[in-house]
Parts: C-alpha cells; sequence; structure tokens
C-alpha cells in the first residue's frame, strides 16, 4: 500500500483521537495528515504544534492530493459538507465517523462511483484501544479495505456490521464509554465521601475498572466474572440486589434507546 495523505474535514476530539492514534502507531503508512475546520484557528494551530500535521483553511486544494478524507465534524453538517466537496472529488476514498450518517447519503451525493464507508470509532483511538464499528459503500474495492483496515487497525481493534447494526450499536461502542466514566466518576465521588484524597480516589477508580477490564479480557463471561465476586449470601449480592431492584438492565437499556435514537435525529438536522 502506498503511503497515505489523509485529509480530516473536522478538527474536534474525535479527529484528534484518531490521527494521534494513527501517528503513534501507523506513522511508517503516513504520507501526511492535513486537519480543517470550519472557523477555529486556534484550534488548528494547536494540532500542528502537537502532532506536526499540516493545518489549512483551504481544504478543497487539499482534496486532489489526498488519498483518503474523514468527515469528522457533527452529523448536522455533513450533508453540506458533502455537497460542497462533490465537486471537487475525483476518486478518492471517503468515509465519516459521524454518527446516524450511514454511506447512503454519502453515495447519493458524492460522484457515481465513489469509494465510502461510515465507521464508528470512540475515543479510545487515542491510546490506540478504540472499537471501531464500521460498514462500506457499493464501490470500495480491496485496495480501499486494505486502507481502512490499515487506519483502523492503528487506533484499536475493529468489526465489520452492516448499516443497521451500526446505527443500533453507536450507543454500546460510541457513547458508552461515557457511560462507563461516568459510572467511574460516581464511585470517585463516593470514595470522597470516606476521607480518601481525591488523587487516591481516582488511583482506587482506574485499578479497579483496569483490573476488571483484564480479567474480561481473559475470556470469562461478564456474568461468571461477577459470580467470583459474589459470595453466595454475601455483601456483593446486597448491592447487586439493589441494582435488579432499581432495574439497573432497563436502565441500560433505555439510555441506548435515547443514545441511538439521538444519533439518527441529529444526522437530519
Ligand atoms: N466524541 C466521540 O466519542 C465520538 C464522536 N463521533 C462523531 O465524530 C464527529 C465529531 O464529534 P466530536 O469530535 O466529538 O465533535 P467536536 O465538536 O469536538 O468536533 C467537530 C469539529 O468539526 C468542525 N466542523 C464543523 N463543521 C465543519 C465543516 N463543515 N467542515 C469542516 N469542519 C467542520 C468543528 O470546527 C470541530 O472542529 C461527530 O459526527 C460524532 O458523531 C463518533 C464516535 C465517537
Ligand atoms: O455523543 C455523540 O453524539 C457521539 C456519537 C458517539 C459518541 N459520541
Amino acid at each position: 500500500m502506498k503511503k497515505q495523505t489523509i485529509l480530516f474535514l473536522g478538527a474536534g476530539r474525535m479527529a484528534e483521537a484518531i490521527l494521534s492514534g494513527l501517528l503513534a502507531r501507523k506513522r511508517d503508512s503516513i504520507e501526511e495528515i492535513i486537519v480543517t475546520n470550519r472557523s477555529n484557528e486556534a484550534r488548528l494551530a494547536e494540532l500542528r504544534a502537537a502532532y506536526g500535521v499540516t493545518a489549512t483553511r483551504d481544504w478543497q486544494a487539499q482534496v486532489a492530493g489526498a488519498d483518503a478524507i474523514v468527515l469528522a465534524m457533527k452529523p448536522g453538517q455533513v450533508r453540506e459538507t458533502l455537497v460542497e466537496l462533490a465537486p471537487h472529488v475525483n476518486g478518492q476514498f471517503v468515509f465519516t465517523v459521524a454518527a446516524g450518517i450511514g454511506t447512503g447519503m454519502m453515495e447519493e451525493l458524492l460522484p457515481e462511483g465513489t469509494p465510502v464507508a461510515w465507521v464508528m470509532p470512540n475515543t479510545a483511538a487515542s491510546v490506540g484501544a478504540s472499537v471501531s464499528l464500521y460498514t462500506y459503500g457499493k464501490s470500495v474495492r480491496a485496495e480501499h479495505r486494505a486502507v481502512l483496515e490499515m487506519i483502523l487497525d492503528g487506533i484499536g481493534s475493529y468489526e465489520e456490521c452492516t448499516e443497521e447494526q451500526i446505527h443500533q450499536l453507536t450507543a454500546v461502542t460510541g457513547s458508552a464509554p461515557a457511560f462507563l466514566y461516568r459510572f467511574a466518576e460516581v464511585l470517585e465521588e463516593t470514595a470522597l465521601q470516606f476521607g480518601v484524597t481525591k488523587e487516591q480516589a481516582h488511583r482506587m477508580i482506574v485499578g479497579m475498572v483496569y483490573g476488571s477490564a483484564l480479567m474480561l479480557k481473559q475470556g470469562d463471561s461478564p456474568a461468571a466474572l461477577r459470580d467470583q465476586v459474589t459470595t453466595p449470601g454475601g455483601a456483593t449480592a446486597a448491592g447487586l440486589r439493589v441494582m435488579e431492584e432499581r432495574e439497573f438492565p432497563a436502565l441500560i437499556g433505555a439510555a441506548v434507546e435515547a443514545t441511538n435514537r439521538r444519533a439518527k435525529e441529529m444526522a437530519k438536522e
């Protein structure tokens, strides 16, 4: 595969998570990373200084030289960007990470035959640990698959899914890190009530989450691991009972549903 020139339209948190992960792990496969946004010059300067990427406002001039173009703006801005982009595109591989978009809108608005993909990553891309879901449009060839897989490998692990699965799983892999961070935040606040310092509380919770993730990664099911913690008739069982009484599965179900509903809504804004 030739070294890739990748143009990011949108220079926010997700763009930074992806480009930082890529530069840390796939530098040999990257010719150049170019970032651009609508109006925030200071943000472009920050990314240029932090990662040595090319940052420019004149993105139209960069399209011809790009191998891949990543749309990393908010979902509601994707349509108008595709309209602006279309006259400049000539075979480049275009993909978006925007929630709720899918490949249909991209194929409808870009020139016939443009290879496109839709990716749902998460912010752990910045530490090479995103779980990225992806699906291809109909004009993608083996060379484009190789490029996307190189990029996704650089930012973590990846799973090819159907478009509908990505709509339904956006909450589960894209947004659920925020659910987990909220859980960690509440546990930290709880620990603070008992007189430990903020630093101690943070270390404890990070250690607990990290250890639990390692246990999960070893392959036992969440249920089996939960069982190992739950001494029959013991303390954990009492806590879990409260979670069930308060309908924890229904709570998560409702959060997932609201997330996915909003993702689809945003794409139409
Ligand atoms: N933050 C996350 O964990 C995840 C975000 N995403 C998706 O990534 C996209 C970006 O999200 P964030 O980075 O969180 O948002 P953000 O608000 O941090 O970044 C959006 C960026 O796009 C720029 N922008 C807006 N319109 C533009 C245009 N027409 N042309 C060029 N640049 C434009 C803004 O200036 C900003 O730099 C969203 O579509 C979101 O659905 C997907 C998976 C996870
Ligand atoms: O909050 C959002 O809209 C995006 C989609 C997935 C994660 N963050």
